[in-house]
């Protein structure tokens, strides 16, 4: 099938479904007309779409955790303990590496062994496996809305049964579930795929059920540029809203500066009510996570990491963020250590909940800076696409002209050399092939030539490495000594 940024028609849409919904045996329990009804009973309160939107209307930052085991059960335990204990806003299933990665069989085994041991052998929810009913069990225990969190390349069938399942939020999308999360996936295929995931939402949301669409904003979580995640957010968004959706959180992964976060908060928005203009009625929001990047062993220290990401988040006016635990630097989290990073998170949105980062010169010329970055690199993606932004997208990541730092995919360049400045601020030491005007590459060379003069050193690859263990090692800039 040819690649074209177009609304799929309804019939094409049910031909591949039918391929799709045979993929694993709970595939056969999607009813479509059967599920509109499940959601037209559900309460609004778990419709994400709905307390999104009431979040922005009335200016305030909703906080969500990342959390999923294998069992059924205890998954529901979970979940409730971090809304309870927690008191998270938004709930998640964070869905497991085996089903991510399309393999079944392998989740089934983890299933069986979690029986066994009596604990979760898998990074979390296998939805597949458990299906329709089982994904309606954990939703009907729960008085939240609840999104699935995965990093699929292919999440088709995924989709199919957790939204049949009534769960009201999809993370994802064709470049930043592929880019980050595989090696071999060819961006055309995930960009079809995903396609076939919006095209589903549209035909919720053309049978009056809202379904809210976040494509994964962070990508590899280490010193992205905001300008690189814009622009792959902005292409999910207008790539969503031509296939029907109509409710898109844009997100973007916290740097650390906090004038440069707050500006990429702003400018996120800002360029998205841009570029979605000519689609009516897309309801808008912003998703801030906290720091992605190496944490801290020690615990204390996370957290002061954790409410760096909280106040960044509220003071950017986020609609909502999702937090990290004080296990970060270990690996899956305990129940408990996930409440921690809720609860810490909550104090700060509260406190600061009647304050925001005042406008000044530094972060009015940092928005400039991002917005005329993102519109380079999409002017460019729309000219290689002639005007068809999926098309843009394939040739823009051949060419470079699209480029994520530290992706493990083949199809990405793998020139840019992300480093932080004399502020921290994440800058291009090397932007490979993006095709930025001389204003901007001076401006980001003159930063990183102020940094090498306090420092005493050029700036130069051993910077982009020290950046990198910066922040576990307890700093934000990663200093010679
Ligand atoms: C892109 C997401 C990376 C983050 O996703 C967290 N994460 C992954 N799996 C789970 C899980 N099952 N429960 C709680 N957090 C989880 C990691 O810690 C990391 O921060």
């Amino acid at each position: 099938m040819e690649l074209k940024n177009e609304k799929w028609s309804l019939d094409k849409f049910k031909e591949i479904r039918e391929e799709v919904l045979q993929q694993w045996p709970t595939g056969k329990d999607v009813d479509f007309e059967e599920a509109i009804e499940y959601h037209n009973n559900l309460p609004e309160e778990q419709i994400m779409a709905e307390k999104l939107a009431e979040a922005k209307e009335e200016d305030v930052t909703l906080i969500q955790p990342r959390a999923g085991v294998a069992l059924i059960d205890e998954h529901i335990e979970l979940l409730k303990f971090l809304r309870e204990e927690g008191q998270a806003d938004l709930l998640p299933s964070t869905i497991d590496s085996y089903t991510r990665q399309n393999n079944y069989e392998e989740a089934e085994a983890g299933i069986e062994e979690s029986r066994e041991e009596g604990r979760s052998m898998l990074n979390g929810f296998p939805a597949v496996n458990h299906g329709v009913k089982a994904c309606r069990e954990v939703v009907e225990a729960l008085d939240a809305p609840l999104q699935v969190r995965h990093g699929t390349p292919d999440a088709r069938l995924l989709a199919e049964i957790t939204l049949a399942g009534g769960f009201t939020d999809y993370e994802g999308g064709g470049l930043s579930y592929n880019i980050p999360y595989a090696k071999n996936v060819s961006i055309e295929q995930t960009l079809l795929d995903w396609q076939y995931v919006d095209r589903l939402i549209g035909y919720y949301e053309e049978n009056g059920i809202k379904i809210n669409r976040e494509p994964f904003g962070p990508l590899t979580g280490t010193l992205v540029p905001p300008s690189v995640s814009h622009s792959v957010a902005i292409i999910e968004g207008l790539l969503a809203a031509e296939q029907g959706v109509k409710n898109i959180t844009l997100g973007y992964g916290q740097c650390g500066n906090l004038v440069q976060d707050v500006a990429a908060l702003q400018s996120l928005e800002e360029l998205a009510e841009e570029y979605l203009a000519d689609y009516e009625d897309v309801m808008l929001t912003t998703v801030f996570h906290q720091w992605m990047g190496g944490f801290p062993q020690d615990e204390a220290q996370a957290f002061g990491v954790i409410s760096w990401g909280a106040a960044t988040a509220a003071l950017g006016k986020a609609t909502k963020v999702i937090t990290k635990t004080p296990h970060e630097a270990m690996g899956v989290p305990t129940k408990e250590a996930n409440a921690e990073g809720l609860r810490s998170t909550k104090q700060v949105i509260n406190m600061l909940r009647d304050q925001s980062l005042l406008s000044n010169d530094k972060l009015e010329e940092e928005k400039e800076m991002i917005k005329q970055e993102t519109k380079q690199i999409l002017d460019r993606v729309f000219e290689l696409g002639n005007g068809d932004v999926a098309q843009g997208t394939v040739r823009a990541f051949e060419a470079g002209v699209l480029d994520v730092p530290f992706a493990p995919s083949k199809y990405n360049a793998g020139n840019l050399l992300p480093a932080r400045d004399d502020d921290g601020a994440v800058r291009f030491l090397n932007h490979g092939n993006l095709p930025f005007s001389d204003e901007v590459v001076e401006f980001h060379q003159e930063k990183l030539e102020a940094r090498g003069k306090s420092e005493g050193r050029e700036p130069n690859f051993q910077m982009v490495i020290d950046d990198i263990y910066a922040i576990g090692k307890g700093r934000l800039v990663g200093r010679p000594r």
